[in-house]
């Protein structure tokens, strides 16, 4: 939350000197903007002037020749005045959806090159706000914000001029109740800036709930957690809700002391205008200009006491913008991966996420080309760490990784994955067709899909989707099964022909035919390049690796064949007796369950 409290400053000189050269491409239309508003201001203040005019030198001595020519000029000004505001309003706004959407641009861009760990502890929820109603502030900053606030006061000032060049007296009189006014404002101000920023901090969390919650929905329906989970959005909800209510409260306050300012002043105005009036001191007109102008300066003067909030809340919203622009990348640019057949060492590796817990210790292991090495062991004996790791996601603490003999930590980080294929635990597909997913560029033939579709044994579901090009896969993918995923995520993976394959649990939630089918895949593929595979079910590393690999605590306690490794009295040979006896457990169940079904 703290992020999203950000106070924000009203004038914060270290932004703005980082905002302003967002407008430089713009520079011409955002100084018309400036350029149009002392125009404006001077439309505006001629009316009751105009006003007053007609009425002193035609309506009250009756002359009726005098009129038609204020009344035109005074449509003219009003038409004049139309005009500009629209050509101001509209050049601004251009200007701030522009700023807006060079920002989004640039923020989404270097979003997609922030290093994989800075995600590990970012509500995505909170991400998206930053690229949307984050920038949607920062757009208000500008059009909503500084240049409407300089239009206000200029208008402000040149009404206070025209006022006392007017009548000096009844100028002091309007402006009698004005420091009231302010400091009444002020002080109503301060509880709204409060509740604004909680109001904000409060939304941010209300969405990132709201997403995490989506995310995990099935979670929530398996655990039958609605209940508790509404609780927890009501508990998020309710605070929401006071804040707003007092924000209502306060900002109708303070509009109701803005109307009851000006119609005590207009009274004022009135009474003692009148009474000049009456005495012959003062003209008809005059007084009817007056009244127009006490009325026309309460509008900015309440408009730029509400731009406070814009300015603080745009402010704020622009901080962590910049804080996110200012995250460090990852490191672009490096060494091209060398030319080989896919030789890949791991050299006395070691790595801990946080400082303290290691969870890879001095790990050795070299690949030779071509070979398919399974890597089993504990939950969380840091076997998808070493996929992690390979990927160039997180650099190690100690030790190196080889590529055809170079060190991976060199390299351009593109260049080496796309000579990684991966395929991840939970693959990630995106919402489209499964060409788009498979071939995002649109780069390769239709025979080269062909080709990796029939060598992850993949085809028959493509056929099934409607082809290459039906919009067949929803959000995440979700409307496949996980073993159709994976089947889709490893054509992905091979499509780029990449040198090494590493394929993370692939199977590690399947059964039956989606597990027959996924080991066939994996054999066939696994026999043409060198891979590491992640595996959970011994018995697909009993068939298909050249060598298994035991991860214990990080260590590499165990290796071998699977014959070799079960003649060792060790952790593996523990492992597949377990295995086997709850597969044991498994098969007696389901033949009890049809024998159950085939009596009844
Ligand atoms: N992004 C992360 N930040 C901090 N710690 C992490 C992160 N990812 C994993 N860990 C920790 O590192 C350890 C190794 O995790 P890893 O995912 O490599 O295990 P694993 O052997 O693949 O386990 P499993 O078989 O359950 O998938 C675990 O203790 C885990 O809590």
């Amino acid at each position: 939350m703290a992020d999203d409290e950000m106070r924000g400053r009203l004038l914060d000189g270290r932004l703005l000197a980082r905002f302003v050269p967002l407008l430089r491409p713009y520079r011409r239309l955002a100084l018309l903007g400036f350029a149009l508003l002392p125009l404006i201001s001077l439309t505006r203040a001629g009316q009751p002037l105009l006003l007053g005019l007609a009425i002193d030198r035609s309506i009250v001595p009756g002359d009726l020749a005098a009129l038609p020519p204020l009344a035109l000029l005074l449509l003219l000004l009003v038409v004049l005045e139309g005009a500009l505001v629209f050509g101001q309003n509209y050049g601004v706004q251009l200007v701030g959806q522009r700023v807006m959407a060079d920002l989004r641009r640039v923020s989404f861009a270097r979003l997609q090159r922030l290093p994989p760990r800075w995600f590990d502890w970012q509500p995505s929820g909170r991400v998206v706000t930053r690229l949307t109603s984050d920038i949607e502030q920062v757009g208000e900053l500008f059009g909503s914000g500084i240049v409407s606030a300089c239009g206000d006061l200029m208008t402000l000032g040149m009404i206070l001029a025209v006022m006392l060049r007017l009548h000096g007296p009844l100028t002091l009189l309007t402006f009698a109740l004005v420091p009231l006014l302010v400091l009444a404002l002020l002080l109503i101000r301060r509880p709204m800036r409060q509740l604004m920023r909680r109001l904000r901090a409060q939304t941010a969390s209300l969405g990132a709930f709201v997403a995490e919650r989506v995310n995990g929905m099935a979670e929530v329906q398996i655990f039958g957690q609605q209940q508790r989970s509404a609780a927890e959005f009501e508990a998020l909800q309710q605070p929401y809700l006071t804040t707003a209510l007092a924000w209502v409260r306060w900002e109708t306050l303070f509009y109701a002391s803005v109307h009851l300012f000006g119609s005590l002043t207009l009274a004022a105005i009135v009474y003692f205008g009148g009474g000049q009036v009456v005495q012959e001191q003062l003209s008809f007109g005059l007084l009817v200009a007056f009244i127009e102008y006490a009325r026309r300066f309460f509008q900015p003067l309440t408009e730029l006491a509400s731009k406070f909030s814009v300015l603080q809340t745009s402010n704020a919203a622009l901080e962590r913008i910049f804080a996110l622009l200012d995250e460090p990348l990852e490191p672009v640019g490096g060494t091209m991966p060398p030319a080989g057949a896919g030789v890949l060492g791991f050299e006395a590796l070691s790595f801990s996420y946080q400082p303290q817990t290691p969870v890879l210790r001095q790990f050795d292991l070299q690949l030779a080309a071509g070979e398919c090495v399974a890597l089993v062991g504990d939950t969380g004996s840091g076997k998808s760490t070493l996929a992690q790791l390979l990927l160039g996601f997180y650099a190690p603490d100690e030790g190196r990784i080889l590529l055809n003999g170079g060190d991976i930590a060199a390299m351009d980080k593109t260049a080496l994955r796309r000579q990684i294929g991966y395929v991840a635990q939970e693959p990630f597909l995106f919402c489209g067709s499964v060409r788009q997913n498979l071939d995002p560029a649109g780069a390769a033939s239709a025979e080269r899909l062909a080709q990796v579709l029939a060598e992850a044994g993949a085809e028959a579901l493509v056929t099934r989707l409607g082809g290459l090009d039906a919009p067949a896969i929803g959000p995440r993918g979700r409307n496949l099964s996980s073993g159709e995923r994976q089947l889709l995520a490893l054509a992905r993976a091979l499509l780029p022909q990449p040198q090494v394959l590493v394929l993370d649990e692939a199977t590690s939630h399947l059964d039956g035919d989606s597990e027959a089918l996924i080991y066939r895949a994996l054999a066939r593929v696994a026999r043409r390049r060198t891979t590491l595979m992640i595996v959970h079910h011994l018995r697909l590393a009993a068939q298909v690796a050249d060598r298994i690999v035991v991860l214990h605590q990080g260590r590499l306690v165990e290796q071998g064949s699977h014959a070799e490794l079960l003649a060792l009295p060790g952790r593996y040979a523990r492992l597949w007796h377990l295995q086997q006896l709850q597969q044991q457990a498994q098969e007696t169940r389901s033949a009890g369950r049809v024998t159950g079904e085939e009596t009844l």
